[in-house]
Formats: C-alpha cells, structure tokens, sequence
C-alpha cells in the first residue's frame, strides 16, 4: 500500500513558483531523505504534500479529512517551539491524541513509553519540557511524532541540533520504523547522514525533483557539483555510503 502518492504537485508562492510537477510515491519500508539546499522548497514540498500550503496537483494525504489525516501521518515541523511547561511525558503524549479516547488506553500508554525509550528520554518523563535544552527538546518533539504510530512520518530537519550520538540513534530509529513495515520522509541538510541511513534520497534543485533513487545514485560529483556547489568524498564502504562534502566549487 503506498503511503504517499504526489501527482504532478506544483506550489506557487506570492507569484514564485517553487516547485513544479513532482510526483512520486513512498512505500512501506523506505527511509526516504529529501535533501537540496536551502530555499529549494523542502519544507513547502512536505507542507503541500500533507495539505497546510495551496498547491496543484494532487496528493493522497492533501485529501483526507483531518481527523483521518492525524492517524495517516505524524508531521514534526522546522520550528520546535513548545509554548506550555507540561512534563516531558504530558507532551508525548499528545501525539495519542488522534487514537485515543477519555482516558489513555494500555495501548496509548505503550505507545509513549516506547517512543520515550526510542529517543532516550526514559529519564527525564518528569521534567518540565520548557527548561530543557534545545536538542533536548527536539528529541521531546520526534517522540511526540513516534508516539502518533502512524504509517507514515514526516519530519523537517529533525536532527539539526543533536549531538552526534542522538543524530546517529535518530536516524537508526527512524529506520527501525520504516522497517517495522512504516515509512519515513525526513528532509536533511547533514548529507553524511543522508547517504549513510536513508533507502532513497530525493533530492530538491531548481524547481524540481532533480534525482531519486538510492543514495549511490542521487549523491553523485555531477550532482553534487550542480546542485550544492560542492565536491565531495563518496563511497560504498562496509559501514553503508560514506559521503564528505570537501570544497564549495568557484
Ligand atoms: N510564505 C511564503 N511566502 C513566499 N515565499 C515563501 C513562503 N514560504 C517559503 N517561501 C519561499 O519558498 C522557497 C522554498 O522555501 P522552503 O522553506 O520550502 O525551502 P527549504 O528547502 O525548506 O529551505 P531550508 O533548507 O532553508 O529550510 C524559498 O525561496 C522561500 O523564500
């Protein structure tokens, strides 16, 4: 069943396009990373793909009723703000919010504990959410997404601010979900991280969907070179693709 269907989906902002004509699909299973540099319109192409921007085209999330929509995708947004000092549990537990009824369920409740366990907040359930650091409360916000248990995650640049070890264990995690038979589509800057986690890679240039496909084949010096700028190592190694931007091009 696929999770995500666009069709020739196109967004025009205050007379710019910013994107045109992508269409693609997402299945069960992927870990899908849109990558391309700033202003290519990652966000805007999530943003449309789950409904909140006017666009053309089409897409199966756009079209759902909201309260359908909340049990068919989990969306974690660029902007962490967390506005109330609720603990750190009150606040994962919202992301039950679209399952749950009166009272939390022995389902609602294992939900939240494995998504706290998955970003390594076990520990801190009882604090205030508010007076935590911002990876921190980063982490909070994937969980809140996690604990939503929906087919399909999207997150906006979820692991910009994580030590390295939360990045790495993110991305692991995000994995695992994709594999538990979900998917995941996470827009990322860090494309070390990209090609070394992620199934596929989408990447965002000029208006359009430039490459998609396996990270081998979208992280190419062509590519890179048109697209970011950039040179860079890359390699197939026994640890997965390797990729190291080296040098901004002249
Ligand atoms: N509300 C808006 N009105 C007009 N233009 C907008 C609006 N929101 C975004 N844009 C423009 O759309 C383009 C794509 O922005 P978007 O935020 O989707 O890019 P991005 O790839 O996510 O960038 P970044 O990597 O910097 O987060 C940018 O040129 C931006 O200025």
């Amino acid at each position: 069943m696929t999770l995500l269907s666009l069709r020739d989906l196109s967004v025009t902002l205050r007379d710019r396009p910013v994107f045109s004509g992508v269409t693609l699909d997402i299945e069960p299973g992927e870990l899908v990373g849109l990558i391309g540099p700033n202003g290519a319109g990652k966000t805007t192409l999530m943003r449309a793909a789950l409904g909140l921007l006017p666009h053309e085209g089409q897409s199966c999330l756009a079209e759902l009723d909201p309260g359908a929509r909340a049990r068919a995708v989990a969306w974690m947004p660029q902007m962490r703000e967390i506005a109330w000092p609720v603990t750190v549990e009150a606040l994962v537990t919202l992301g039950r919010t679209p399952h749950r009824a009166r009272a939390l369920s022995q389902a609602d409740r294992a939900a939240v504990t494995r998504a706290l366990d998955w970003m390594d907040l076990s520990d801190m359930r009882n604090r205030t959410a508010t007076r935590l650091s911002g990876g921190e409360q980063a982490r909070v916000l994937i969980a809140r997404a996690l604990a939503q248990d929906t087919p399909l995650l999207l997150a906006d640049e979820p692991v910009s601010g994580l030590d390295p070890a939360h990045q790495i264990a993110t991305m692991r995690t995000f994995g695992q979900v994709a594999r538990s038979g979900r998917a995941v589509l996470v827009s990322l800057h860090d494309l070390g991280l990209a090609a070394r986690h992620c199934s596929r890679l989408i990447l965002l240039g000029q208006g359009r969907v430039v490459a998609d496909g396996p990270p081998g084949q979208v992280l190419t010096p062509e590519l890179v070179a048109q697209v970011f700028g950039i040179t860079a190592f890359s390699a197939a190694t026994e640890h997965g693709h390797v990729f190291q931007p080296l040098e901004v091009l002249e």
